[in-house]
């Protein structure tokens, strides 16, 4: 380890975050009814301009009068490239209630996307003598955020969470695709005429992953677009997963199971880890730093990959 120590993520679960659009009040119950650990309200992409204002304020009315229970409740603002952010920020910080947790910034592209809005959110809390601090959290979505990522991961203390947009990013990258994360049809290696696919999302998830474990984010997958395909979910899920995020979104109710198997260690996987942890105990006693378990070495870098999936695991059964 280098002699800055790597900070801690946010002690909270983020197995799912499920989207709902602001324009659509009628599914706020349901919303805050599902088990999902973040419920993100949206004011950007899925609601058309002409519903912007009535969006605002149903999202305002319901943070106050919608009981979200232990969830984490966040509304994703639009971006900044718009007429519509800053008008977000104010209403939201100057009317709604203590309830509201975070504010997602979707599109940021560099360091300085991150400072101005925490110099507004900063200027209305303390006009407003707000005392519980907004988090942030951001998608990486363009070309400019991935190549900024660890500037943008380190950007405030209010950073909290970060997730790949896939659609947008895809999109900003100049990616030939049409669907919104999940297997791409001509991403693929050919070895004796047999096809393999491989993961065109890979390599952003692995650099997102970096920059959040560098400054203690939350590293968060985005959408999957088609909610027909339950297995598509879970393998993309699996491999942020097994990469290092923490949870993935769910852009229809019933993604969010899905999201919160995957993201929830599995019973044999938390025996495996807590026995690994054992043997390495019963090894220090012996004065050994290494030693066998199932046929196989695990030495002192064992025990962290084994405190990450019993931590993961405490966290989540609170
Ligand atoms: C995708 C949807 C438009 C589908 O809605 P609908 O047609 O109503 O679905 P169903 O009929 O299958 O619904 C079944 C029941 O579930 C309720 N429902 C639907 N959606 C939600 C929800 N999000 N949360 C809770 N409950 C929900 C329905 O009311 C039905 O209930 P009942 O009648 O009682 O059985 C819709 O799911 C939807 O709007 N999803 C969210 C879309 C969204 O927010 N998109 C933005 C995030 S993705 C993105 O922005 C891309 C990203 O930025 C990038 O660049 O990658
Ligand atoms: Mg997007």
């Amino acid at each position: 380890m280098s002699f800055r120590i790597q900070p801690a993520a946010p002690a909270r679960p983020n197995r799912c975050q499920l989207f709902g659009p602001g324009s659509r009040p009628a599914i706020f119950e349901k919303m805050a009814g599902s088990a999902a650990d973040v419920i993100n309200l949206d004011l950007e992409d899925s609601v058309a301009p002409d519903d912007k204002s009535e969006a605002r304020k149903n999202i305002i009315q319901a943070i106050g009068d919608v009981d979200w229970g232990s969830k984490t409740l966040s509304v994703r603002i639009n971006g900044l490239d718009t007429p519509y952010w800053y008008r977000d920020v104010v209403d939201l910080l100057e009317q709604a209630s203590d309830r509201l947790d975070q504010i997602m910034i979707p599109k940021v592209g560099c360091a300085g996307d991150i400072y101005a809005v925490d110099a507004l959110v900063t200027a209305i809390e303390r006009a407003k003598g707000r005392t519980k601090p907004i988090a942030f959290e951001v998608i990486i979505e363009s070309a400019a955020g991935i190549a900024h990522v660890e500037e943008i991961a380190a950007a405030s203390p209010r950073m909290e969470a970060m997730s790949l947009g896939a659609a947008d990013f895809a999109a900003s990258m100049g990616m030939q695709t049409t669907g919104i994360g999940g297997t791409q049809e001509n991403y693929y290696m050919i070895r004796e005429g047999v096809k393999h696919w491989s993961d065109p999302w890979h390599w952003a998830q692995a650099a997102i992953v970096a920059a959040c474990r560098t400054h203690g984010v939350l590293p968060v997958d985005g959408p999957f677009g088609d909610f027909s395909d339950d297995e598509g979910y879970v393998a993309q899920a699996r491999r942020s997963a097994t990469l290092g995020m923490v949870g993935k979104w769910a852009i229809h109710p019933k993604q969010v199971a899905l999201a919160n198997e995957v993201f929830t260690p599995s019973e044999e996987a938390v025996t495996e880890a807590r026995e690994i942890l054992a043997a390495m105990e019963k090894a220090k006693a012996e004065g050994a730093g290494a030693t066998v378990y199932k046929g196989r070495l695990v030495d002192i870098a064992s025990i962290k990959q084994a405190e990450v999936v019993v931590k993961q695991a405490e966290l989540i059964a609170g």
